[in-house]
């Protein structure tokens, strides 16, 4: 069986600075993969590279056994991918339900699109109750839960999640990540960058480190937790 995502031998580079040096993994449909790693490891390239934004130097994409190569970024989301970058990048001045809309761009089912709306306030009640207010005025936590609720109004086969726990207060983050187990046993794949380790460990099947552009150590998600380098470096403990 092929994987929903086949990531192969991907090399990405800014000018001369080689970012991504030849990373290699995968991911199967229903499973929460994850990156971690220190600042600058290549996480964010990865990801912003999957999207279709940044071009790679070399290796191949391909997701539903198809090559991305060729497909503009316009087009990545139509083929199943969406992505909750980081730093949320919400549109502050738009209202919270637009900021939705604007996620089911390229869908023509309204009652669809409606219920995935109230889905996504049932799922986060705060954004139901200041739907008509501009998105700025949400908290950083709040806004992490708008970004993911946009990406999920495209009904992606895959989501990528790039650090939704960043800046949030322990609560926030503890919601996050329940959203994201709760996610995956509605059946969405994700794609989950984290710099915290220990979240992401706990809830990913499979997992990879990244250094320094290069992916130093996969395993299960439950192995990586266990892994003495893994949680001299990654988890403050020992
Ligand atoms: N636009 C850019 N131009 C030049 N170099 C860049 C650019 N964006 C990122 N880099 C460099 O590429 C490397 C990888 O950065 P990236 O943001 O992918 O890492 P990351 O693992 O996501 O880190 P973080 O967790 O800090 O976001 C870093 O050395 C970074 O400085």
């Amino acid at each position: 069986m092929t994987a929903l995502l086949e990531v192969e031998d991907l090399k990405v580079a800014y000018g001369k600075i080689e970012a991504v040096k030849g990373i290699s993994f995968k991911v199967e449909a229903g499973e929460i993969v994850t990156l971690i790693g220190t600042n600058g490891a290549g996480k964010t390239t990865t990801l912003r590279t999957l999207s279709g934004l940044l071009k790679p130097v070399g290796g191949q994409v391909k997701f539903n056994g198809k090559s991305l190569k060729k497909t503009p970024a316009h087009q990545i989301v139509a083929h199943g991918l969406a992505h909750s970058p980081e730093g949320r990048h919400i549109f502050p001045r738009m209202t919270i339900e637009d900021n939705l809309r604007l996620g089911a761009f390229l869908r023509n089912d309204k009652a669809g699109i409606e219920k995935d709306i109230q889905r996504a306030y049932d799922r986060f009640p705060i954004l139901g109750e200041r739907r008509k207010q501009a998105a700025g005025t949400l908290s950083g936590g709040e806004q992490q839960m708008l970004a993911m609720g946009r990406a999920l109004m495209s009904q992606p086969k895959l989501l990528m999640l790039d650090e939704p726990s960043m800046g949030l207060s322990p609560i926030m983050m503890q919601k996050i990540m329940a959203t994201i187990s709760e996610l995956k046993a509605q059946g969405t794949t994700i794609l989950l960058v984290e710099q915290n380790a220990q979240a992401a460990l706990s809830l990913a099947d499979q997992a990879h480190v990244m250094e320094i552009g290069k992916i130093v150590l996969s395993g299960t998600g439950q192995d990586l937790l266990h892994d003495e380098s893994v949680r001299n470096a990654y988890l403050g403990v020992d």
